[in-house]
């Protein structure tokens, strides 16, 4: 396992990490969000799709370079979460190229964000050889849980491309297909994963696949701070809370 280090964080070791998202859509709110977070937690997402102004490349390089030293030595992820994957804005997909390529080479982030499905996957996968940013490769499913099969052809796909780390979210509509995401997890990281995946069944039905990361092989799960980034997701500081007693309960 090519275990992701940054700093003192080891994803793919040990307890799975909590990952806090951010979705102010000011540097203010941001600020204030941060300044509400409970206690440190592992690994900050700024949700860039939130942001009022996405367009201007020079204000969220500006906000970026805030969120950074403010935030700094916790590692920070940048997602743009694109509207076809759940997220917040539309926009073309030669900026959400441009955007991903200048936000690596500002040296201000540890992780990256990048959708499996975009038509710009070579493009910035190109881009990111040479820079130090990690990058975590995704894929959400808002209306469904796909078959197993599909769900670790989706995982290996982000590792054949050089992900660092390989990251699908879907949607159950019963149990049983969190059983299915749940042992697509444990398939392919037993199987098939040389490098960190993190898998989630959405919504309520789904909370369980959240807590239960490190007994399946999840290494990294999200946790809301002031407010959540997607269905399901409980408070990190509880989050934190049940991934000690399920860690303790292996031992
Ligand atoms: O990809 C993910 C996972 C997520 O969608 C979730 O279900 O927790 C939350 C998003 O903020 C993040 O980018």
């Amino acid at each position: 396992m090519k275990v992701v280090s940054i700093r003192d964080i080891h994803i793919g070791m040990g307890i799975p990490k909590v990952i806090v998202p951010l979705i102010g859509r000011t540097i203010e709110e941001l600020l204030l969000e941060i300044k509400s977070l409970q206690t440190n937690f592992e690994i900050i997402e700024w949700r860039a799709d939130f942001l009022e102004g996405i367009e201007d490349i020079t204000k969220v390089k500006k906000t970026l370079s805030t969120l950074r030293e403010v935030l700094y030595p916790t590692p920070l992820l940048f997602t743009f979460r694109t509207h076809r994957e759940g997220g917040s804005k539309i926009i073309e997909d030669s900026y959400y190229e441009t955007l991903l390529v200048e936000v690596m080479k500002t040296k201000e982030v540890d992780l990256i964000d990048v959708e499996l499905f975009s038509p710009k996957v070579t493009e910035i996968m190109q881009a990111a050889k040479g820079t130090d940013v990690f990058i975590i490769m995704s894929n959400h499913d808002f209306e469904k849980t796909p078959a197993k099969e599909e769900i670790i052809w989706r995982l290996k796909r982000m590792q054949e491309l050089d992900a660092h780390i390989s990251k699908i979210a879907v949607m159950p509509n019963n149990p049983t297909d969190v059983l299915t995401l749940l042992d697509a997890t444990y398939t392919m990281y037993s199987l098939y994963a040389d490098r960190p995946i993190i898998t989630m069944a959405m919504a309520s039905t789904g909370v369980i696949s959240r807590l239960a990361g490190e007994v399946f092989g999840s290494a990294a799960t999200f946790g809301s701070g002031v407010a959540s980034s997607a269905p399901g997701q409980i408070p990190a500081v509880d989050l934190k809370y049940i991934l000690g007693l399920i860690h303790t309960k292996q031992e």
